[in-house]
């Protein structure tokens, strides 16, 4: 039998445990006084990770904001917000820091990048050597990005959907923007010649898609739950299957490849050639190297930089393809909207004409195109593909968030772009595309300032989309070359809802079109 004190001493951490993993949580700490998204978070995470195992993340959080309002809790150490103002604007300018979920999901070849990276300086520092290259500026005048364009569009693109449109077949064109929009980005990373031909190489699409995508359904357990695969592992037993090892590997070797093809071009000046992005990065890496006194482990090096042309190209070509299909859905859906781009189209110079065109109309005269611009956003609203959370730390000593004082540091706090763009007060009837919302000639100066507040398909601050330039400029071009040409219907759309994820896709893989040539 237990005397006494055996008996206190259990009593004593029985009473500790309570008080501090039910009572301080639920009663005491500042979070207690942020709504519950659901009963049990104040003391359980499994409510929202039940969720998200279900792939039901984003639109539980828009529900509970739906419910609840700007702010709401989601497990006992992770918020969620929903507003401008001592919301998105304090997290996300104000300096706090990414969250482990980062490496945790999108880590490659051992360490880290731009993206994954945790730290804010090391991040300062990376940013600062590449975001030069991604100005808009730059993007517009670059001869190199020029000769991309042109080859993809005038080249690959245009010749395939003329052949289409004369056959009279559809087409998939999800899976093509995919290939698209890898061309595109590949080009200007490494130079067109050193890059991707996916959109005329069909068959190596597929298989690169594959092994890029066969990982998807599994990202849960890097998210959410780090340890559990190794746990298991130990036991013999697996949660995320060995073919993705072989996909993580396969893809490892396809990002050094295309890195060691960069190098062979280094010395080149040649837009077809030289590989501009890689050729920064690297210049950059060795400039810092020097500023350090230190010698730079070349393979260390090489490694850092195909970690980062990996994410590069991966953030690029996904959510570029995703924007650009929900924008040729819409506007199949909405064939009075697509005549009124048309004519808009027709006012460039030179016109976009399959077959005539051998040169394109310059960047800066596509980009101011009212028209285009507000389809594109509207369309990056309503789909954007990137809609789920990005999470991020709370510093210390404490914050505050959306009227909330004394939040205490490390806890997780999320903005998804999915409920920022469905805010009825902002975007009236927000599950409704509507391209006009975004028209000067059709809302006041403040309605559309609040809406650009709102909208925040890159992200904001400091860890704002570095390819956001890019990815209009290409978006745009293409929207331009395809709708300066065709009609386009549906022949299929099944699926094409959204899965619901970090970044997304049509849940049926595919959008089916028929192309008329006008
Ligand atoms: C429509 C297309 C695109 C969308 C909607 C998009 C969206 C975003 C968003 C929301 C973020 C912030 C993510 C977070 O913090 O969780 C981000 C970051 C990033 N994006 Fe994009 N992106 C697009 C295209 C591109 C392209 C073409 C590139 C090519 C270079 C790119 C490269 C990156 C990189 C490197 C980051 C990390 C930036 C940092 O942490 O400083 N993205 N993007």
């Amino acid at each position: 039998m237990p005397n006494t004190i055996q008996w206190v001493a259990v009593l004593s951490i029985l009473a500790a445990a309570v008080y501090k993993g039910i009572v301080y949580p639920a009663l005491i700490s500042p979070l207690a006084k942020i709504p519950n998204a659901h009963w049990s978070v104040p003391v359980s995470p499994v409510w929202m990770l039940w969720r998200r195992f279900r792939m039901q993340n984003n639109r539980t959080i828009q529900a509970a904001h739906e419910r609840l309002g700007p702010i709401v809790r989601l497990s006992p150490s992770e918020i969620s917000i929903n507003c401008v103002d001592g919301g998105i604007k304090s997290v996300y300018t104000g300096g706090f820091e990414k969250h482990e979920w980062y490496p945790r999901v999108f880590g490659s070849l051992g360490t880290v990048s731009m993206f994954t990276m945790v730290g804010s300086k090391p991040h300062s520092i990376r940013k600062r050597m590449l975001s030069n290259i991604y100005s808009k500026s730059t993007l517009q005048t670059s001869p190199n990005l020029q000769l991309v364009s042109q080859t993809v569009i005038l080249d690959r693109l245009l010749p395939l959907l003329q052949q289409t449109a004369e056959s009279g077949d559809s087409l998939d064109v999800h899976d093509l923007n995919q290939g698209l929009t890898m061309d595109f980005v590949s080009g200007y990373l490494f130079g067109l010649r050193n890059g991707t031909n996916h959109v005329q190489d069909h068959s190596y699409r597929k298989h690169w898609l594959h092994m890029y995508l066969c990982r998807k359904p599994f990202e849960f357990y890097h998210q959410e739950m780090p340890y559990l695969d190794g746990w298991m592992k130990c036991l013999g037993l697996r949660v995320i299957p060995k073919y993705c090892d072989e996909a993580n590997s396969m893809l490892d070797a396809w990002a050094l490849d295309l890195c060691n093809k960069a190098e062979q071009s280094l010395a080149s000046t040649d837009p077809a050639i030289e590989p501009i992005v890689y050729k920064q990065l690297k210049q950059s890496l060795d400039k810092q190297a020097a500023k350090e006194g230190v010698k730079p482990n070349r393979k260390h090096q090489l490694n850092d930089i195909a970690c980062e042309m990996y994410d590069q190209l991966t953030a690029g070509f996904e959510t570029s393809a995703v924007g650009l299909t929900y924008l040729m859905w819409q506007l199949s859906r909405h064939p009075e909207i697509q005549n009124r781009l048309r004519e808009e189209l027709r006012t460039l110079d030179p016109v976009i004409r399959i077959p005539g065109s051998n040169e394109l109309p310059s960047p800066k005269s596509i980009e101011s195109l009212p028209l285009l611009d507000a389809i594109i956003t509207e369309t990056l609203r309503l789909h954007a593909p990137i809609p789920g959370i990005q999470p991020r730390v709370t510093p210390e000593p404490s914050c505050s968030l959306a009227g909330y004082d004394n939040i205490p540091p490390g806890i997780r706090v999320n903005a998804q772009a999915y409920s920022l763009h469905r805010n009825p007060e902002v975007f009236p009837d927000p599950k409704c595309w509507q391209p006009k919302r975004w028209l000067k000639a059709e809302n006041t100066p403040e309605e559309l300032e609040e809406r650009r507040r709102w909208f925040w398909a890159f992200g904001s601050g400091g860890r704002m989309c570095v390819g956001s330039n890019l990815a209009l400029q290409e978006t745009k071009l293409v929207a331009a070359a395809i709708y300066s040409n065709f009609r386009t219907t549906i022949v299929n759309d099944d699926g094409i809802e959204a899965i619901d994820a970090y970044t997304v896709h049509p849940r049926g893989e595919k959008l089916i079109l028929r192309f008329e040539k006008v």
